[in-house]
């Protein structure tokens, strides 16, 4: 069988026609365009109406999801095939929200489990499981990197007007210093320590792991340590080595990837902070998404719809960057969380055949919250070389909103802000408009001359705007497997495996041999002279 044409070769003639068109007509041409290009479902709007794409466009885009599969691909995931074909596994995080699409098997495993994860979480909570000398655990300590890390410190920040139980505190990185400011002020007989991990082999958090334990013993004693720790994790094995108790190990399973794992035990943190009936409330969320993911038809299907938009963007207008921008603070580590879960699945390069790919792929996620980014890195988005697509999230409300009698005025000033960037960015400013500005402000003409062209915008820079009524725990579950949702599809048209990660071991390996090299300088000789000469550099004594 001939091989299928590329996406970006298919999308061309599309994008030949977008590319001479500016979004300002787009807009201007067509007043049903807010109705065309948006949709409800599930609690949220979702608005790609300042998409650089027209409705012909659009249909194509619905036409390659159609003919590439994404139907079956989706089904395939739902009911447990090995989708994840490099590991030889199924891929199951919906399962872990509900849903009958699953083998019965996994249904019930993750049943039990989590009624044991959530029972230790609500016995926390209560004092019912106590700390050493009998009082309530006053902070958790969730040690863990990238997936065991990334979701449960975005969803306690993301919840935090729901959080009432223990304090909550994160620590990931293998430099010393986070470890210092983390524990200290802490006191270890009031502490919890979570020590999470999906292969319990990974270097930072085992590090991390032994320098929190012996932090307990120091003040505890031995003897006590068992009843201050806990572990999260697939390893059994390794956990009972690293000497904590089975009845405090909380399972889960190959076919939940790191990365979709804050609905396993995994999620045990943000389950301690806001108690078992708001973490079933988040999962609920999710398994909402993955209900609208499974049933809605392509046309009004949002994870399908996001995805076509990132294809597209990445394809036909062959843009690189993707900002995420939540006008919502407590959203402020969604964009990580978010960077995680879209560059470590979709950063491939290779089909699932190992043929390169045919297109692009992935984009280099970032974002902070608005209003904050536009006073940083807007002034590229606005006016620099490259386009940079934004994803742009917003509530109707804020939970809780109302310092000092002043209820909704922060909130206006915050939709209005991301209402004007969006449309900033899609509009422009042309340099006749900005000469006309500057006229009526007053300006001399040759100032005009001198400062209009850095004062015009070229505009023509898309967005699209998610909307959700506020930033609840059922919310956030349906936000996090909207995105989960959109790069699976992605994944399915560019015919990647999202969910492997072959990318991250090299450099762990060279780590392996680089760290004797830092004990013996000797051992420096074997690497390239760069790495040679910054070893000898780092190993310096102070002049
Ligand atoms: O949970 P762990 O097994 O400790 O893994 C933590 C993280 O490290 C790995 O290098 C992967 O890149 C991530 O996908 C993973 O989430």
């Amino acid at each position: 069988m001939p091989e299928q044409s590329s996406l970006t070769a298919q999308l061309k003639p599309h994008a030949d026609r977008m590319r001479v068109a500016h979004l300002r007509d787009l807009l201007s041409a067509d007043p049903e365009r807010f109705e065309r290009f948006s949709r409800t479902g599930c609690g949220l709007l979702l608005d790609w109406s300042k998409e650089k794409l027209d409705a012909v466009a659009w249909e194509s885009l619905l036409h390659l999801a159609r003919e590439r599969g994404v139907e079956n691909a989706r089904d395939a995931m739902l009911r447990g095939d090995l989708i994840n074909g490099t590991e030889g596994r199924a891929v199951l995080h919906t399962a872990l929200r509900g849903g009958n699409w699953a083998p019965t098997q996994a249904l019930q495993e993750i049943a039990l489990e989590k009624t044991r994860f959530l029972r230790f979480a609500d016995d926390i909570r209560a004092g019912a499981i106590a700390a050493s000398d009998g009082a309530p655990f006053e902070h958790v300590v969730n040690i863990g990197i990238g997936g065991s890390d990334l979701g449960p410190v975005m969803a306690v920040r993301a919840l935090a007007p729901f959080c009432d139980g223990p304090s909550m505190h994160f620590l990931s990185n293998v430099d010393g210093a986070h470890a210092i400011d983390v524990l200290d002020g802490l006191d270890p007989r009031r502490t919890l320590v979570l020590v999470a991990s999906k292969t319990f082999t990974t270097l930072e958090t085992l590090t991390n792991a032994q320098t929190a334990r012996a932090w307990l013993a120091e003040t505890l004693g031995e003897g006590q340590v068992g009843q201050h720790l806990a572990a999260l994790s697939t390893n059994a094995d390794a956990t009972a080595a690293f000497g904590i108790q089975s009845d405090r190990v909380f399972g889960f399973w190959d076919y939940v990837g790191g990365r979709y794992s804050l609905w396993s035990a995994i999620g045990l943190p943000l389950a301690l902070a806001i108690g078992a009936e708001r973490f079933e409330a988040f999962l609920a969320g999710a398994h909402a998404m993955d209900a609208h993911f499974a049933d809605a038809p392509l046309a009004d299907n949002m994870p399908v719809i996001l995805a076509l938009i990132g294809i597209w963007r990445r394809n036909a207008l062959a843009l690189v960057g993707h900002a995420v921008i939540p006008y919502e603070e407590r959203l402020a580590r969604f964009p990580a969380y978010l960077q995680q879960m879209d560059m470590e699945s979709n950063g491939k390069s290779v089909r699932m055949d190992g043929s390169p790919a045919q297109d692009a792929t992935g984009m280099m996620v970032f974002g902070e919250p608005g209003t904050n980014a536009q006073h940083s890195f807007f002034q590229l988005c606005h006016q620099g070389h490259d386009v940079v697509a934004l994803d742009v999230l917003i509530g109707r409300r804020v939970v809780g909103e109302a310092v000092s009698g002043r209820a909704g005025v922060h909130h206006t000033h915050l939709m209005a802000n991301a209402l004007a960037q969006t449309r900033a960015l899609a509009l422009g400013r042309t340099l006749e408009e900005t000469r006309a500005e500057m006229a009526h402000e007053g300006i001399a003409l040759d100032e005009i001359e001198r400062l209009a062209p850095h004062r015009t915008f070229p505009g023509d820079r898309p967005s699209t705007t998610i909307v959700y009524d506020q930033l609840d725990p059922e919310t956030l579950g349906k936000l996090i497997a909207l995105y989960e949702h959109k790069v699976f599809v992605e994944s399915v048209l560019w015919d990647i495996n999202a969910f492997d990660q072959w990318g991250v071991e090299l450099g762990k390996q060279l780590a392996k041999q680089i760290t004797p090299a830092l004990a013996d300088p000797r051992l420096a000789a074997a690497f390239d002279p760069s790495t040679r000469g910054l070893i000898e550099a780092l190993l310096q004594k102070e002049e």
